[in-house]
């Protein structure tokens, strides 16, 4: 990772959040955070407006975002992974001992990030120090690999980040077989660097040929499909090879399958999934956003109704080519450079499926994903 180190002068802003009824370090820790923001400096601007601001040294990761403020011994610092985000500015974090702890947010660090909705998220890697009875604060937050979430490139609500894999859960039978469905979740694992394999599940129920050619054209593609049955546990196996040690998004269908299927991979898993409420100090909070569960060999997993609906990230009509990635090397073959392939003259893609090269259906998906018909 490379980051750069500047000094900025932030806003002053005074934490508003409730006090804390939990351990007596950690709120001390807390108020201390707060008042730190006492030491900014005022001055009056020429409309005769006060402004306080003070000055920190803040970490910018490549793409510009501030990711740290660095008046922190690290040595006093533990890494852990955010399992949840709790009530308005707490989260789960567990760290590599396995162990996890309540943390609250450093106020600089919610006023340094671009996006403070944002400033932490399930799946983020952070550097906290660790206080009291299982609790903490977050000094630090990792740059993000792998993203799921909602809106558009201005304005992006994350759901989950670090996401090595995406579980695209499907059946050959109830409810049918959509690959227009799995096209528009590609474009999502695309859009947010994460890995999609593609599971087909239900196997017991159904004569897997018939599937063989739509198959074979994601397998073509090079995309990992895998055949499973939650009844039968054929598969399950090669699934748990496939997601231990990273951590997956499961996503799908209402029935397809998924809550079976987890609890085949391990029991309880996905009741966990669905039911998370931790005792904050603060009384008792339902997880907000996504929740990750730890696996028994190693890894993590996520299922959330947000990205069980498989509508994700808002994707400009102009940037839809850009993830089905077959079309990538043909579109130079378009005599114009703002060619959409729908009905212009001399178009590669278009020459490409009348000649074979891109599937007919996989064609008829990208348009279908450009007219917002989600038949
Ligand atoms: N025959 C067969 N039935 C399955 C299999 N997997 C799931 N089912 C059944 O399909 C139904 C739906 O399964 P769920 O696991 O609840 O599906 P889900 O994807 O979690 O659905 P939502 O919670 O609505 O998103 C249940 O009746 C399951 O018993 C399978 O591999 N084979
Ligand atoms: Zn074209």
């Amino acid at each position: 990772m490379s980051a750069r180190k500047r000094k900025i002068r932030v806003d002053f802003k005074k934490n508003r959040g409730k006090r804390s009824r939990a351990g007596h370090e950690w709120r001390e820790a807390v108020r201390q955070d707060q008042t730190d923001d006492l030491n900014a400096d005022e001055r009056i601007s020429g409309k005769g407006n006060l402004s306080r601001k003070r000055t920190v040294i803040a970490e910018e990761s490549e793409d510009g975002e501030l990711i740290a403020s660095l008046d922190v011994d690290v040595k006093d610092c533990l890494t852990g992974r955010v399992l949840s985000i709790v009530g308005s500015h707490q989260c789960r974090v567990q760290s590599e001992d396995g162990r996890v702890h309540v943390c609250a947010v450093r106020q600089v660090l919610r006023t340094l990030m671009k996006e403070s909705r944002n400033t932490v998220v399930a799946g983020d890697i952070v550097l906290f120090e660790p206080l009291g009875d299982a609790q903490g604060m977050i000094h630090r937050v990792e740059p993000r690999r792998g993203t799921l979430g909602r809106g558009n490139d201005r304005n992006q609500q994350l759901i989950v980040v670090n996401v090595d894999l995406a579980v695209i859960v499907v059946t050959g039978v109830s409810p049918h077989f959509k690959p227009s469905l799995i096209d528009r979740f590609l474009i999502s694992c695309e859009k947010g660097n994460v890995s999609p394999v593609i599971c087909i599940n239900k196997s017991d129920l159904f004569n897997y040929r018939e599937l063989l050619p739509i198959v074979g054209q994601y397998a073509n593609l090079g995309y990992p499909v895998v055949l499973t049955s939650a009844h039968t546990g054929y598969g399950i196996d090669q699934l748990r090879e496939i997601i231990a040690g990273r951590q997956t998004v499961f996503s799908g269908q209402s029935g397809v399958g998924k809550t079976s299927l987890l609890n085949m991979i391990q029991p309880g898993l996905a009741l966990k999934t669905s039911q998370v409420s931790i005792d904050s100090g603060k009384g008792r909070h339902t997880t907000r956003t996504a929740t990750l569960q730890a696996l028994e060999f190693g890894g993590w997993v996520v299922d959330t109704p947000g990205i069980r609906q498989l509508r994700l990230w808002d994707v400009g009509r102009e940037e839809v080519e850009g993830h089905f990635i077959e079309f990538l090397p043909l579109v130079r073959y378009c005599k114009y450079p703002n060619c959409m392939h729908i009905h212009e003259q001399q178009c590669g893609i278009r020459d490409a499926v009348a000649a074979g090269l891109i599937s007919a259906r996989r064609y008829d998906s990208y348009l279908k994903i450009l007219n917002d018909d989600e038949s």
